[in-house]
């Protein structure tokens, strides 16, 4: 039975690769779309996403939507999360979010509909971050305490949130191995006279450039040697296809809130 996915924020840049992505799936198909910009209402989203017309035009009507799919995904923006968790919950249907820069409100509207919903949420969806996820948390166990451990991430020109939710999500990783409390250690750039750098601090820097995917670099700087773990997005694709594999593993989940780990069988 093939899987019914709807696509909300199905006219930007990972709602195309999305469409795409569900096209090349034999056991899904997209059979609906949402987007709120006014000049791509009514179009149609195969074509919007380069791969022909499919018949499914991008609609502003959330509920609709929703009602239609046995699974959404969205990759909107954060002011469509409270709505898009309203629709869901209305029509007890499973959430792929990959939206970041959500606000507390939206995130505990996130979580609110995991009461009731299986949701899946991850700031990253390449299986290559869930990776690096798992090394970053060894190398803060081994050498964490007696490093400077600075988070460096690069994006396209048109990201409109920083840091990017995988940075966080990285040092958040990194901040709990260490026993820290990210809300209190964080620092956000540095400019001025800043004085010596806090050993107990975990620094972030954002590079926004050009048409860049995604880039994560976790350093651990120590006396004598640093440590860098990277990971570099070629294509949009990655998550795509990870937020697609997400999509087909949360039908007939519990409710609950669920990350990649979960998705990719590696949580412990
Ligand atoms: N979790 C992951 O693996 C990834 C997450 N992202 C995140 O996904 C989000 C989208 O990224 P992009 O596609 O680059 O952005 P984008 O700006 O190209 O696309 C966002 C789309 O959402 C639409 N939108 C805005 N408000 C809406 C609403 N209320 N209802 C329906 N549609 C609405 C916009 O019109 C736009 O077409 C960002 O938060 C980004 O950080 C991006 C790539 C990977
Ligand atoms: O906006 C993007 O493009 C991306 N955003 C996500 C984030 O904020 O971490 C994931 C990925 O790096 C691409």
């Amino acid at each position: 039975m093939s899987t019914a996915v709807a696509v909300v924020g199905a006219g930007g840049r990972m709602g195309r690769m999305l469409v795409d992505t569900i096209l090349r799936d034999e056991e899904a198909y997209l059979v609906a779309a949402a987007d709120r910009g006014e000049q791509l209402l009514g179009q149609d989203a195969g074509e919007l996403a380069g791969i022909g017309a499919l018949g499914v035009e991008i609609s502003a009507n959330l509920e609709a939507v929703v009602a239609a799919a046995d699974v959404v995904i969205d990759f909107s923006l954060p002011q469509a999360t409270v709505e898009v968790a309203a629709a869901c919950r209305q029509h007890k249907c499973p959430l792929v979010l990959g939206t970041t820069g959500l606000a507390a409100g939206q995130s505990e509207a996130v979580a609110e509909l995991s009461q009731h919903n299986a949701v899946v949420h991850a700031a990253n969806y390449s299986t290559g971050i869930t990776l690096l996820t798992a090394l970053v948390e060894q190398a803060a166990q081994a050498v964490g305490a007696q490093s400077d451990i600075e988070i460096i991430e690069a994006h396209h020109r048109h990201k409109v949130d920083a840091p990017s939710g995988t940075a966080l999500r990285l040092g958040e990783a990194v901040a709990k191995e260490l026993g820290r409390d990210l809300g209190q250690c964080a620092v956000y750039g540095r400019e001025g006279h800043t004085g010596e750098r806090d050993s107990k601090t975990i620094g972030f820097e954002t590079i926004r450039a050009g048409d860049i995917v995604g880039e994560h670099t976790v350093m651990f700087a120590g006396q004598g040697e640093r440590i860098e773990l990277t990971h570099k997005a070629s294509s949009r694709s990655t998550f795509a296809v990870g937020a697609l594999r997400a999509a087909h593993w949360v039908i007939g989940q519990p409710a609950g809130l669920y990350d990649m780990r979960d998705v990719l069988g590696l949580s412990c």
